[in-house]
């Protein structure tokens, strides 16, 4: 069979892997090849046991691997055989020399531009798909415009902003698709080769084409008023616990005002995820970088509360549990850094964890997807941990149940049972609100909630 277009895809994570197969399915005249220099992350992708757990992707990957969607190590052949490249590497914080803590390392980044350069032999629109700093692609430009071969390079930014745990639905249904160009001739030709590809199935109104540093910069800024407004919710949650004022009865009140709006205002033991610490951090550097220390100071205090929230929830717990928590089993529900993914990468709850270890806790975790991320995230934690399946099993003799993540099934567990199990006085520290604190209390848990007046029998 020949296809109208060759599509290659570099990294094959949480973005690469869900992007591509939605492409691959919604465009069968298509042929869409995955890569990754991790030979174990190709394997999982061509087996029964994809490497993500993500809600629908199963499906998509069934129906559409080996047809028109395709996994391989050979990047090398990748790069030669396609003629659109997308880059979805990790682009982590960097954790050494300057801008360490801060800044985008964009190592894995400017190596895929080399290997990009060296083994082209025609033309190629590259597109960004991972989160780059403003002006990356200057940079991308300047390394692949070294050709000794004349091979022709256009550069795109195009940001993705699927959530975890939703990413079908929102690559299906995106509110909007960003596609950033360079306004020449040619930038605008290239440019035009990706909104034909999203134009399959996104109605064009949905595609935004803009500058390449709007583009580069709006993911960044994206992500900021996104966290912000977690942040905004947290901060007002600690003033409700002060002030018998309720957290959920504030969101409903000002999200119900049309210029505010109801989504994301769920107070919460904090964000967490691989990208809204490390995007606005990128963010804090470029500010820093150009000189705008108020600007930077502004969005830093995002992040501040988010660490401030986590510390708040242990001290809470503490306090509550008579200033000890030394010897007393605490069963953690949820692990992901939200419902819906086994993703645990800044979850708050290894923060929660840690600390409580070096309260001198017994920490007891259950997750539907994410103990095998947990047991890494906590291998080199000192003092005693199990890693358990069953909630009722995990949360057995507790002194206390703390919910870290939103999963559906904690909402629907038997807590009267719980209650039975547990160790007297039993607590239980909600922290997504996802249990009527009115109801756990009358069954005899002393329940602390986020934003909420305790409701305790002593
Ligand atoms: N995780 C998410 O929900 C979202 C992530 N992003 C951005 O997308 C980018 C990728 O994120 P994830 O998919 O979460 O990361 P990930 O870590 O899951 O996947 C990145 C993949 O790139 C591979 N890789 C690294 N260097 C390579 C190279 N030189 N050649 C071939 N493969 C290479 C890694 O082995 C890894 O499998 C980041 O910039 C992130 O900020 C954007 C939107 C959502
Ligand atoms: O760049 C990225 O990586 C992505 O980051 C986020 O997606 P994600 O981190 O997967 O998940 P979110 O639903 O945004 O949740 C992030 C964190 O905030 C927390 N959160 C969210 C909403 C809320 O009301 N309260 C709250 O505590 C969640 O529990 C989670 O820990 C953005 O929503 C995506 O648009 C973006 O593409």
């Amino acid at each position: 069979m020949t296809f109208e277009k060759h599509i290659l895809c570099i990294g094959a994570g949480y973005v690469g892997g869900p992007t591509m197969a939605m492409i691959a399915h919604q465009c069968p005249q298509y042929r869409v090849t995955i890569v990754d220099i991790n030979p174990d992350r190709i394997a999982q992708w061509n087996s029964d046991v994809l490497p993500i757990y993500e809600p629908g992707l199963d499906e998509l990957v069934k129906a559409t691997r080996n047809r028109n969607l395709f996994f391989s190590t050979n990047i090398e052949q990748g790069i030669r055989e396609n003629e659109i490249i997308f880059v979805s590497v990790n682009t982590p914080t960097k954790t050494f020399g300057t801008g360490a803590g801060m800044a985008a390392d964009l190592q894995y980044w400017e190596k895929t531009a080399r290997q990009i350069l060296e083994h082209s032999t025609s033309p190629k629109i590259v597109v960004e798909k991972s989160t780059l700093p403003v002006r990356t692609a200057q940079a991308m430009e300047r390394i692949l415009n070294t050709s000794q071969n004349h091979v022709r390079f256009d550069v795109l930014s195009n940001p993705e902003f699927l959530a975890e745990g939703t990413a079908i639905n929102d690559l299906k249904n995106p509110d909007r698709v960003l596609i950033g160009s360079r306004e020449t001739e040619e930038g605008l030709k290239a440019r035009n080769t990706l909104v034909e590809i999203y134009a399959n199935w996104v109605p064009r109104e949905k595609i935004l084409t803009t500058n390449i540093w709007s583009s580069e910069l709006s993911k960044l800024v994206s992500n900021a008023f996104l966290a912000q407004r977690v942040s905004s919710i947290n901060a007002i949650s600690a003033l409700c616990e002060k002030t018998e004022a309720d957290i959920s009865e504030v969101a409903r009140a000002i999200g119900t005002d049309s210029r505010i709006g109801s989504r994301f205002l769920n107070a919460s033991i904090g964000f967490g995820g691989s990208c809204f610490k490390k995007d606005i951090l990128n963010l804090v550097y470029l500010c820093r970088y150009y000189g705008l220390e108020d600007v930077a100071d502004y969005w830093e205090g995002v992040i501040k509360i988010n660490g401030y929230q986590q510390e708040r929830f242990v001290r809470n717990m503490l306090t509550a549990m008579f200033n000890t928590l030394s010897g007393k089993r605490i069963c953690l529900f949820g692990f992901a850094f939200k419902a819906n993914t086994g993703d645990t990468r800044e979850s708050p709850a290894i923060y929660v964890a840690r600390r409580l270890l070096e309260e001198q806790a017994e920490v007891v975790i259950t997750d539907p997807k994410a103990l095998d991320n947990a047991r890494i995230d906590l291998a080199d934690a000192r003092g005693t941990v199990h890693f358990v399946d069953d909630p009722y099993e995990a949360a057995r003799g507790c002194h206390a149940i703390a919910i870290m993540t939103e999963w559906a099934l904690y909402g629907e567990l038997d807590y009267a049972r719980l209650y039975r199990q547990a160790e007297k006085p039993a607590f239980i520290f909600d922290g997504r609100n996802i249990l009527d604190p009115r109801r756990c209390f009358e069954l005899g848990f002393n329940v602390f909630s986020i934003g909420k007046r305790p409701l305790t029998h002593f």
